[in-house]
């Protein structure tokens, strides 16, 4: 790309996260880039082009993703082979041994991961270069109802979302914490893609009615120090699963990858 033209992005998926990241973008406030339309699985009445992902991929430089794992396991490959980068914010989805490894052969599209609702991953690498981890732990707290899962018994909801403390929902690696969890536990695969080892990073979820703000609280120790990062979001208006930062941290990243100014990497 020539130093000053505006790469032409397309925004797939349409609700809490892509709304505000389409707007934002075609509102001008990200440098390098305009909005070149969204593709949604419904048509809408938007202010915006919409159209399939084939013509998007004909028109587009690069392909922000903002629709879930699914999603990207659906598209991500062809999206690369044909030539546009790819920002994914569902992260989880690298958790998948088989499709991480065809995703990383495909291209000559790049592909970025956005660093979401959680901070600290910029150190997290940074040690990580240094040298390995040796115990990192993710621990997190939303309301039990934005927990429930499709592969839950009714008795497993009605436990989760009638307790009146606390309850642990899961314990365990993160690579399984993304997959049971593909909407809540993204964050535990962007630590472990920070850190560069997904078999160091274990998960403790909790269901917690008080749980106001969503709460994720990141230690680690390794050759380089031991770090401990305390965040706690607000959720989103639109959907109680998502942090409502998290549509500003796709835009953030997507401002870096587009590289047209300098600031903090
Ligand atoms: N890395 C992180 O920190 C976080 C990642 N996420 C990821 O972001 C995803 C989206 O989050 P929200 O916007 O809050 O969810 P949402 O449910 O509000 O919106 C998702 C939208 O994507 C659309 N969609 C799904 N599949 C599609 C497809 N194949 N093509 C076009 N549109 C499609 C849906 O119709 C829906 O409108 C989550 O499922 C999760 O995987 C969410 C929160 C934090
Ligand atoms: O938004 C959040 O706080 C985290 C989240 O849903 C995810 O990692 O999938």
């Amino acid at each position: 790309m020539a130093r000053g033209a505006e790469r032409r992005i397309g925004v797939l998926g349409h609700g809490a996260i892509g709304s505000l990241v389409a707007a934002q973008i075609a509102a001008g406030h990200v440098a390098g880039g305009v909005l070149e339309g969204v593709i949604l699985r419904r048509r809408q009445d938007l202010p915006y082009e919409q159209f399939s992902l084939d013509e998007a991929l004909e028109r587009c430089d690069m392909i922000v993703e903002c629709a879930g794992q699914q999603a990207v396991r659906e598209h991500a490959v062809r999206i690369l082979e044909a030539g546009a980068d790819l920002l994914v914010i569902s992260v989880g989805v690298m958790a998948d041994r088989e499709f991480a490894a065809r995703l990383e052969l495909a291209g000559p599209g790049r592909l970025y991961f956005s660093s979401g609702a959680v901070g600290g991953l910029d150190l997290l690498a940074s040690g990580a270069r240094m040298g390995a981890f040796s115990e990192v732990v993710i621990t997190t707290r939303k309301l039990p109802a934005t927990l429930a899962q499709p592969w839950m018994s009714q008795a497993q909801r009605t436990e989760l979302e009638s307790s009146a403390a606390p309850v642990e929902v899961y314990s365990g690696s993160a690579r399984q914490a993304a997959q049971q969890f593909p909407k809540s536990l993204n964050v535990a695969a962007a630590v472990a893609l920070a850190v560069g080892n997904w078999d160091v990073v274990s998960v403790r979820l909790l269901a917690d009615p008080d749980a106001a703000l969503t709460e994720h609280v990141i230690e680690a120790r390794g050759a380089s120090g031991e770090y401990s990062f305390s965040i706690r979001n607000q959720p989103s208006a639109h959907n109680p699963r998502t942090s409502g930062v998290v549509p500003w941290a796709v835009l953030r990243s997507l401002e870096t990858a587009l590289g047209a100014r300098g600031g903090l990497l």
